[in-house]
């Protein structure tokens, strides 16, 4: 698809995302709820976190995409993630995956691949050294952070795991890339100040959820979602830098709030790549 074709896609996919208000299931960890919440309503979603056995079925019933983090898992609380992700399957909810911390204990990594198994899961996104412990490649991981790596490098990776994990990838990084094993795109922008605020990563999953709510072509929605929350913190970077992590996050929430078909004009760059095999790029 030409830029330009592209580009009034993503724009479209923003104005109907803003219209349907889609109700966002996540069921997230306890670092980052609050911020989740806040970052969903900024971007004018309508999000609700559910996590009791007794509820989780229904309520990703009528949610428009169902986010599954687990950055503070416990065996119960994956047990409850796969009872969601099951009824959302059933009623053709897209659901979402962040597999935190995944690879840095091997817990985190048993419990995303569990899940991966069980529930069909539409879109995993994650940060460089996550996806890779999920096909069995070792990368730089410490707690939840990843170490640094180019995105021709992630590129070739998400190509692989998409095709091996049956679903659209997304890592993220300096460059953010978004897969479905066919075509790759890069996207450039947003600021290194969101490595600085905890949860971005949280945040951006639930965002790409709220994408998949109003758009079935996974790869699309996952690419606008990027597109604009980059450049929801470029933006706010150019009025914060200065002052620290504090004001950016703030900014950043506003700055969501203010993002409109044409933001993102100067401020993301999305770049194609066939994938010709499995991590092979041309
Ligand atoms: N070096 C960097 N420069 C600019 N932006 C970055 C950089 N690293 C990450 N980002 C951006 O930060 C956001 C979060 O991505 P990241 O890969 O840090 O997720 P994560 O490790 O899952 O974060 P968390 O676990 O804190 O939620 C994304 O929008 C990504 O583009
Ligand atoms: C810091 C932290 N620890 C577990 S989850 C989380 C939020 C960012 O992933
Ligand atoms: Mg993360």
């Amino acid at each position: 698809m030409n830029t330009s074709m592209l580009e009034k896609e993503l724009s479209y996919l923003l104005t109907k995302m803003q219209k349907a208000k889609p109700l966002v299931h996540n069921m997230t960890n306890v670092v980052v709820t609050n911020f989740t919440a806040n970052g969903l309503y900024a971007l004018g979603a309508s999000p609700v976190m559910a996590y009791a056995p007794e509820e989780v079925a229904d309520m990703a019933k009528v949610a428009g995409a169902l986010v599954l983090n687990i950055g503070t898992l416990t065996g119960e609380l994956v047990d409850t993630m796969v009872i969601a992700g099951l009824s959302a399957n059933a009623n053709g909810v897209p659901v979402l995956l962040d597999p935190v911390g995944a690879g840095a204990i091997r817990f985190r990594t048993e419990s995303a691949l569990r899940i991966l198994r069980e529930v069909k899961i539409s879109l995993v996104r994650g940060n460089a050294a996550e996806i890779a412990h999920l096909v069995g490649e070792a990368r730089e991981i410490k707690g939840v952070d990843a170490g640094e790596s180019g995105s021709y490098d992630n590129a070739c990776l998400a190509v692989r795991a998409a095709q091996e994990l049956g679903t659209v990838v997304a890592i993220t990084g300096r460059e953010d890339v978004i897969t479905d094993g066919r075509l790759c795109r890069v996207i450039s922008g947003g600021d290194a100040l969101l490595t600085q605020v905890t949860g971005t990563g949280c945040l951006l999953t639930s965002v790409l959820g709220a994408f998949a709510a109003v758009e079935q072509d996974l790869l699309l929605a996952g690419t606008a979602g990027l597109a604009f929350y980059g450049t929801a913190a470029s933006r706010a970077a150019e009025r914060t830098a200065a002052f620290g992590p504090g004001s950016f996050q703030t900014a950043f929430l506003d700055e969501l709030a203010k993002l409109h078909p044409h933001s993102l004009k100067g401020y993301a760059a999305v770049r194609e790549i066939q994938a010709v095999s499995a991590g092979g790029l041309s």
